[in-house]
């Protein structure tokens, strides 16, 4: 969290005007897409992404990748059936400047990438990059034979001095401030000489969701990986070094994007449908359905979609988000308006995301009205009766939804800020009023 903007750009959050009812696409998974592209730059043939998600984060991702001299066609397929990436691999070459914006996935997952170009490669991004642990992947990267010139930080901006190949090897780390370094190390290990071995150190680590889809992935363009949940080693990730295929990847709809459309289903009392949820997957967010069941709401896997639909109440819940952190913001606004307290345990790591969000779901719900303390590792929330007033999100993408969310059971309550859903969902204003039957110029003078 920084200081609060002077001029807010404000947006009204529109209130429901009852139970909403709406089927909402979502895009596609940012986790997913950014995987995709740097597996995709990595073979040793070209590939496809169908459906990638198309946002500020995953276009950072495609730039940089460019840079480093990955060919990326953006288009769009026969017949409606959206939009389609073809990646070209390249020799990866400096110099080169890629911009990590505030994305997690762009700073950790392409330093080591950088590390197999060939030239120095200067990775700079928002100042808020400046405070995201980076040290997990830099030290490792050391470790594994990389030259980094971080200027003593253990943090951005740094240049990598690619030397066109990475020895690799085992490496131990701390990840327990974020899983982004296991993924990050494990990505481009298959191209590492002698491939990795990764050993987590930390006393726990969060986002295993995360560190599933990574291993998935890989496996699913051809990588050797062993790993913990399929009888290796606990805490220990080993890659061998391999050729990676080119695929042709249709990328899921972002679960976490779909929890404030969930949600608005749960706080309203009514029903939304989203479409090609799919069966099984690794994203955190298909524990929307268990985590939003237990707080009042009811759901359906069908041929349609994910059906989820409200009862018109909505509960409190005690419950450790260690595994899912990035549902954190959306599921404390659903416990803000709920009918018993709260307790989200395990997301200490919060502090260190986008902002730091223990402290700023604080700050705005109490600036509300509401009475949320932050505990050492989450937060507890005890539901009040809120009023309106600014919803400030800190460059926050999740902060604004999670406004968004409590301004649909709450007057006045104006967020500013909201283009900052761009970072993963650009279009979520006109999303949010379609859902309610809206115009986007009419929400703003419904709540005028
Ligand atoms: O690998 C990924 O795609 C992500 C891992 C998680 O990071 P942390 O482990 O840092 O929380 C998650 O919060 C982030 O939104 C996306
Ligand atoms: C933590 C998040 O993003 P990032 O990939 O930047 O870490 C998030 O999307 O909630």
């Amino acid at each position: 969290m920084t200081a609060t903007p002077a001029q807010p750009d404000l947006w009204t959050a529109p209130r429901a005007g009852g139970a909403v009812d709406a089927t909402v696409t979502v895009p596609g998974s940012k986790s997913v897409t950014n995987r995709a592209l740097v597996l995709a730059a990595l073979a040793s043939e070209p590939g496809w992404l169908r459906r990638p998600l198309r946002s500020r984060d995953t276009l950072l991702m495609a730039q940089a990748l460019r840079t480093l001299g990955v060919g990326i066609e953006e288009g769009v397929g026969p017949d409606g059936t959206g939009e389609r990436w073809r990646v070209i691999p390249a020799r990866l070459h400096g110099p080169a400047a890629v911009d990590v914006g505030n994305a997690g996935t762009v700073m950790r997952f392409l330093p080591p990438v950088a590390a197999l170009a060939d030239g120095d490669v200067r990775f700079d991004g928002d100042p808020r990059s400046y405070e995201r642990p980076l040290h997990g992947v830099i030290d490792a990267l050391r470790a594994l034979g990389a030259r980094i010139d971080d200027g003593g930080r253990g943090a951005l901006p740094l240049t990598v001095h690619g030397a066109g190949a990475l020895e690799g090897g085992s490496v131990e780390i701390d990840a327990s401030s974020s899983s982004q370094f296991v993924s990050a190390l494990l990505l481009s290990a298959p191209r590492f000489n002698q491939g990795v071995e990764v050993r987590h150190t930390g006393s726990r680590l969060p986002s295993m969701p995360h560190i599933r889809m990574t291993v998935e992935m890989l496996r699913a363009v051809g990588a050797q990986v062993d790993e913990p949940e399929t009888g290796g080693e606990p805490d220990v990730w080993r890659v061998s070094p391999s050729a990676l295929l080119g695929r042709d990847l249709t990328v899921e709809p972002d679960l976490s994007n779909a929890q404030p459309f969930l949600a608005a289903a749960l706080v309203t009392g009514g029903r939304v449908v989203v479409p090609d949820w799919p069966q099984r997957t690794t994203q955190p967010g298909d524990a929307l359905r268990e985590i939003f069941t237990a707080m009042g709401g009811s759901c359906e896997l069908t041929e349609q979609g994910l059906v989820f639909s409200g009862t018109g109440v909505v509960h409190g819940i005690d419950v450790d988000l260690g595994e899912v952190g990035e549902l954190t913001p959306g599921i404390a606004a659903v416990a803000a308006l709920a009918d018993s307290p709260s307790v989200l345990r395990g997301v200490a790591h919060l502090r260190l995301h986008e902002t730091d969000r223990l402290a700023a779901l604080t700050k705005e719900i109490n600036g509300l009205g509401g009475d949320v303390t932050e505990t050492a590792d989450g937060l507890e929330i005890r539901p009040r009766p809120l009023r309106g007033g600014v919803f400030h999100t800190y460059d926050d993408h999740r902060m604004a939804t999670a406004g968004a969310v409590i301004g649909l059971a709450v007057p006045g309550v104006e967020i500013e800020n909201v283009a900052t859903t761009a970072k993963t969902l650009p279009d979520f204003p006109a999303m949010w009023t379609g859902m309610l039957g809206l115009e986007t110029a009419g929400a703003a003078d419904r709540n005028a």
